[in-house]
């Protein structure tokens, strides 16, 4: 017997590589359980029915929303913690000027420190997951280690995990396959001493999401949110799976993924990436408002793209749930989130609970007359006070959306035909326009801009610079990264990769209205992209890329004035002129980074500008 086998009689793995790991942080972290994870139903109820009894969960009405449960956090941890996010490479220089960075034995050192003991009274869960399909020809593996049992219910419904995914790492493992897989350590930081009660919401005012890109492994401290917990999504297929990506030649990025399938059955697949709570979720699940046109979801929030043999990019979504943003959502907007949610098997953070057993939130239909507030104050539709916070939250499984792509299901992915780049910007940017080829598409992504949102801790409404909507997310030098997104356009058949537009649905008139009706009448813009792709719709060439004209759009049935929608397609040269100044600025952080096609397109902007 080996000591690790000795130290932990009943794991249930001959993975070796696997089993030293868990009991290191065993050793280190002291709980009083070890709990292997299979990812069964039996497992899913006795830890539902555990977080019901410590009251971090309420058992939602059966009649309503069956199997499914509402949860409140600490106030204090209710986001993204940009701030307290490292990547520890060894190189400072490899983080880059977007990210911070602490020495990598530094930064261990002092975890270790915060890991000592951290769940003495508590359960440590071993969460063997997969990102993307087990039948993948390289199966992206992890190991989540966790002492929450929200955090394992989460992981269950948002990756596949389980016992299936530890049977094969150590069928390939006793193949003598050098099978990696990414060790990802979570703790919510609140040991319980002797007799001590627990809280709903374990957490810890100290925060550490710690990222080590050579070593591929994630280590987590003190926040039991969906970003900064549940390992598997944007600490493992974003930041590590971007510097992978690096490596190997291939595009990790914050993006969902679309089907649109035109009244004649052509069928386009498209990729868009915008920043967090800036509109991924509602377009991956439109309702078109135009006859005849449809769109199925592959995914909501995540893409991994490689080149395949044939020239085209191909897409996959990594993840197997959604944890979508839920004020805004309703029957109007996103009507299947809602059918997504209402079959239940779904986990519901931070919103109100009403007095029947269901959930609400600021946007859905038919407010309840009373209800218990996500800070679990009683709260009236006259309240002032919010009943659900901003960037409340529902978890629910992929395979229950009734528009799911039946292409979902392959490891290959689908090939993109579109890469939307889009923000929240109330000025300047247009509804929608056209990259003039790759490199400029490139320019585009790397100048994204938005208006910052609940979906991390800190000011909301702030303009800033989000390249690809990525800047929280890039586990490396930003500089290089847009390098990377250059050599992919230099390094393959231009005419094969999909075209590249930017949008912005969320652009004001002067009374701070939305000039766009969004959600469903955005399948207008997708038909335009789709017919300039074709080479059918017409365009102006203006300044900054091709924009719409006004008859190019599908206007049938479209409640908006000529006026308006002129105001919505504008390109107004002093504005864009007012944005050189910063994206300047932008570009000189990263110093000889910044590959020099970038100042280029710069200077072309300006110039086309100035005449
Ligand atoms: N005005 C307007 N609001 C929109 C539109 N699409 C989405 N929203 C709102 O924007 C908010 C966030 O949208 P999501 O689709 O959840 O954002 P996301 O990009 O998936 O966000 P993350 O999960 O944080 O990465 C919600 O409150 C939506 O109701 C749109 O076309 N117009
Ligand atoms: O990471 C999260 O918790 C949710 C999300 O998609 C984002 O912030 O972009
Ligand atoms: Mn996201």
């Amino acid at each position: 017997m080996t000591a690790q086998t000795k130290a932990q009689p009943q794991a249930p793995t001959t993975h070796q590589g696997i089993l030293a790991w868990v009991t290191e942080v065993a050793e280190l972290t002291q709980p009083d359980r070890i709990h292997w994870c299979t990812g069964d139903d039996a497992e899913w109820k006795e830890l539902t029915d555990a977080l019901v009894a410590t009251g971090t969960f309420t058992r939602l009405n059966p009649e309503i929303k069956p199997n499914s449960f509402h949860a409140a956090s600490d106030p204090i941890d209710v986001a993204r913690v940009e701030d307290r996010t490292y990547i520890c490479s060894v190189d400072e220089k490899d983080a880059g000027p977007t990210n911070n960075w602490m020495d990598p034995d530094e930064m261990k050192d002092l975890m270790r420190g915060l890991y000592a003991g951290c769940m003495k009274g508590r359960t440590m869960y071993v969460i063997p997951f997969v990102m993307g399909h087990l039948e993948a020809e390289k199966p992206m593996f992890g190991v989540e280690i966790t002492d929450s049992a929200y955090v394992t219910v989460s992981m269950r419904v948002m990756a596949r995990m389980g016992t299936h995914v530890l049977r094969r790492m150590e069928e390939l493992d006793a193949a003598g396959q050098d099978v990696a897989w990414v060790p990802a350590l979570h703790s919510v930081g609140m040991p319980l001493e002797e007799g001590q009660a627990d809280v709903a919401w374990p957490c810890n005012d100290t925060k550490y999401i710690v990222h080590f890109p050579e070593e591929r492994a994630i280590w987590s401290f003190g926040s039991g949110y969906g970003g900064n917990a549940l390992l598997g999504k944007k600490c493992y297929a974003l930041r590590i799976a971007s510097v992978m990506a690096r490596d190997e030649g291939w595009l990790a990025e914050h993006m969902l993924i679309l089907k649109l399938t035109s009244p004649e059955g052509v069928v386009k697949y498209i990729a868009a990436a915008f920043p967090s709570a800036c509109g991924k979720t509602n377009l991956a699940m439109l309702e078109p408002t135009i006859p005849g046109w449809k769109v199925e979801t592959l995914g909501d929030d995540i893409a991994w793209m490689r080149v395949g043999e044939d020239g085209r990019l191909w897409a996959v979504n990594p993840e197997y749930g959604f944890f979508g943003v839920a004020p805004g959502t309703n029957y109007h907007t996103n009507p299947n989130a809602m059918r997504t949610i209402e079959k239940g098997n779904s986990v519901f953070t931070n919103v109100a609970l009403t007095e029947d057993g269901d959930v609400w939130w600021e946007g859905l239909e038919n407010p309840p007359a009373r209800a218990t507030s996500w800070k679990g104050e009683p709260w009236t539709p006259e309240s002032d006070e919010l009943s659900s916070h901003a960037n409340s939250r529902y978890c629910t499984p992929i395979k229950q959306c009734d528009i799911l792509a039946d292409e979902y299901d392959d490891p290959r992915g689908v090939p993109i035909d579109a890469i939307l780049f889009g923000g929240r910007r109330k000025t300047t940017v247009p509804l929608v326009f056209e990259a003039r080829d790759w490199t400029h598409g490139t320019f585009l992504g790397a100048t994204l801009s938005s208006e910052t949102t609940a979906a991390a801790i800190g000011a909301v409404g702030v303009v800033r610079r989000d390249p690809m909507a990525m800047l929280p997310f890039i586990g490396y030098n930003a500089g290089d990264y847009f390098d990377h997104w250059i050599t992919v356009g230099k390094d393959n058949d231009a005419a094969k990769l999909p075209k590249i537009f930017y949008v912005n649905w969320f652009r004001r008139d002067e009374d701070g209205g939305f000039l766009w009706p969004g959600f469903g009448e955005n399948s207008r813009v997708l038909k335009w992209v789709v017919e300039r792709i074709d080479g059918q719709a017409a365009a102006v060439e203006t300044p900054i890329g091709h924009v719409p004209t006004p008859e190019s759009l599908d206007t049938e049935g479209l409640d908006m004035t000529e006026e308006e929608l002129r105001a919505a397609l504008a390109v107004d040269p002093e504005e864009w002129r007012a944005e050189l100044p910063q994206i300047q600025e932008w570009f000189e952080k990263f110093g000889e980074q910044l590959p020099a096609v970038l100042w280029t397109e710069l200077d072309g902007l300006r110039a086309r500008l100035d005449a």
